[in-house]
């Protein structure tokens, strides 16, 4: 039975894209808007969850298990992005090893904490500078199949690429 996205939570639709894309293999580093997300994703049988303590080092497993034949994500905040730049420069883009980065972007639209907001602005110019792709949510497009394309792009061109879901993406699932 194919379940219509109108009925998902965003956190489902997220969790149904994963699924989608054939990703196996998840690190992360919590945050309040993947409270929902990161449950799903451990007990999900098919995946391999590991929780990190940063996210650079999130990058560094990700791509040994991709070597290892894993398709592999990581949820995190977008001020994670700040933790991983060199990670993501000297080893992903230099050896073509493709990441997606599910991130909770914090610091924009109904950002309650004040210190998430130079991250929350500078990030899509830290993407934008480090030329690596991202997607955002878009009217009428299903989060599931925007999870598929983001992956489908970080597979097929060897990238990291990043998904940025703000505040007001995660908030319908209160
Ligand atoms: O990084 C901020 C802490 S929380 O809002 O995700 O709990």
């Amino acid at each position: 039975m194919t379940v219509s996205p109108e009925v998902l939570t965003p956190s489902e639709s997220v969790f149904k894209g994963i699924k989608d894309a054939g990703i196996d293999f998840i690190v992360s580093v919590p945050c309040a808007n993947l409270k929902e997300l990161i449950p799903m994703v451990d007990e999900s049988p098919g995946i391999l969850h590991l929780p990190v303590t940063r996210e650079e080092e999130g990058v560094g497993i990700c791509a040994g298990a991709y070597m290892g034949g894993k398709k592999t994500a990581m949820l995190m905040q977008n001020s994670g992005l700040g933790n991983s730049i060199n990670a993501l420069a000297s080893l992903n883009q230099l050896y073509n090893i493709p990441l997606l980065m599910i991130m909770s972007h914090r610091g924009v639209e109904g950002e309650p904490i004040v210190a998430q907001v130079p991250m929350g602005e500078l990030t899509s110019k830290l993407l934008d500078t480090m030329e690596i792709p991202y997607f955002m949510p878009e009217k009428d497009v299903d989060p599931a199949d925007l999870i598929v394309r983001a992956w489908n792009t970080a597979a097929e061109q060897k990238t990291p690429v990043a998904v940025l879901l703000p505040i007001p993406f995660w908030r319908k699932q209160a």
